[in-house]
């Protein structure tokens, strides 16, 4: 018998998304006879204690007899418990300094570390995320405050409504103006902008009819890959290449700038790779007023993201001559809207895909049948840094 505990999300501000629902963890016990889980009592969940208890699981306050933790966020080290098996977001893979302290917590208490970042299908392809609400969310802000700033439209917070089924129901009847708005990225993120996209009933057209036409109803353009980036010399885009040489590559989205209101950004960005554009490139003919920044780096791929908002208070202006931080929705600045967690404004449905992912792509491996993803999800076991993650040497050497 494996015992799962569900465990209570310890971060401030604290996270109120959980690994598996009720319904989920029901499932699971009732399709896999070898598995108990437990969840820890919290009253920060958006499932209640009481939703668990009727879904048939045990709430306990004392979760040290489990054989694997699952959480969101990272775990406070004082609630680490010694020698046991984890399952969160632990924002270590990259070097983050502020999670060191934690890192090397993790290795004195011998614990193994299995991070969900790190779940990778063989071609490198992440498995499991929240991207699809990220998207989804943030979509709907960047479409609300261009609202807000043009007075066309209006639309409501999203954390407001109750669930995703309930938000939908804002866009029936919803009457946008012709805007244009540049979508880029192709993974999770993109999905979720794409969707809500579709459910405003804006059009999508392809990327040259974008740039030389004036519509008279709203559309939207994806970029991907090739659309964005080419190779500096050679002029061309190969998806591999440009992975393993982002340097070697410019940028191709300039032109959009100069005929888009919005930009919703949902690409995957690492500091070597080109920016969408640089500051120089905002003058007279940029046209865009508006970005959702869902990838979220501060100086990123937008490097007037000038760092990170709250779900409370999204958005801020970015003024166009100094680049400095103004109020919203001045004429002389753009409005940026950049929040890092994004899927919190609709946690309920957020927990419900990403436990269908785990479930589905996860599960059946943790439980040692299958391939050997969780083996090379697993920074740490036992304390001890994995031969997949040699690279982390010196940020775990204390
Ligand atoms: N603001 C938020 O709340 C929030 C929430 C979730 C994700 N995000 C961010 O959004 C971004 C996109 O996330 P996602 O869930 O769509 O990711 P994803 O893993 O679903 O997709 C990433 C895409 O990038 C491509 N890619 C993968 N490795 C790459 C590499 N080395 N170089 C270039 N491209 C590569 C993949 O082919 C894929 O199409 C990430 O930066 C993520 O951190 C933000």
């Amino acid at each position: 018998m494996i015992k799962i505990g569900l465990i209570k999300e310890g971060k401030v501000p604290s996270d109120s998304r959980v690994a598996l629902i009720p319904a989920q963890c029901k499932w699971i016990m009732q399709h896999f006879k070898d598995i108990n889980i437990v969840v820890e009592s919290s009253n920060t969940r958006c499932f209640s204690d009481e939703e668990y208890k009727r879904a048939g699981i045990a709430v306990v306050n004392d979760i040290s007899d489990c054989d694997i933790l699952m959480g969101i966020k990272e775990v406070p080290k004082d609630a680490l418990v010694p020698n046991k098996t984890y399952l969160f977001f632990s924002h270590t893979r990259k070097k983050q300094p502020y999670n060191q302290a934690l890192f090397h917590t993790m290795m004195d208490k011998k614990i193994t570390l299995i991070d969900y970042e790190c779940l990778e299908h063989e071609d490198g392809q992440r498995v499991i995320g929240f991207g699809f609400f990220a998207g989804v969310v943030g979509a709907h802000n960047g479409m609300m405050c261009y609202g807000n700033r043009t007075g066309l439209y209006k639309l409501g917070r999203v954390y407001e409504e109750k669930d995703y089924r309930s938000l939908i129901h804002q866009y029936f009847g919803l009457k946008l103006p012709n805007v244009k708005i540049v979508v880029t990225g192709s993974g999770r993120v993109a999905h979720g902008i794409l969707e809500v996209m579709n459910l405003m009933g804006i059009t999508e057209v392809e990327p040259d009819e974008y740039l030389e036409k004036k519509f008279t109803y709203p559309v939207y353009v994806q970029l991907k890959g090739p659309d964005l980036f080419t190779h500096k010399h050679l002029k061309t885009y190969q998806r591999e290449h440009f992975h393993a040489n982002p340097s070697d590559y410019r940028s191709r989205f300039l032109p959009y700038a100069h005929c888009s209101d919005i930009l919703m950004n949902g690409i995957f960005w690492t500091e070597d790779m080109p920016r969408l554009f640089e500051l120089s490139d905002i003058d007279e003919h940029f046209a865009i007023q508006t970005i959702s920044d869902i990838t979220d780096d501060a100086h990123g791929s937008i490097p007037i993201n000038l760092g990170d908002q709250t779900i409370e208070d999204p958005v801020y202006g970015v003024d166009r001559k100094n680049f400095t931080k103004t109020a919203p929705y001045l004429p002389g600045s753009i409005d940026v809207i950049a929040v890092g967690n994004l899927p919190n404004e609709l946690p309920c449905d957020a927990s419900r895909y990403f436990g269908e992912q785990l479930i589905k792509h996860v599960l059946p491996d943790l439980l040692g049948s299958g391939n050997d993803m969780v083996e090379r999800a697993t920074i740490l076991k036992q304390g001890q840094l994995t031969n997949h993650f040699n690279y982390l040497a010196d940020y775990a050497a204390h």
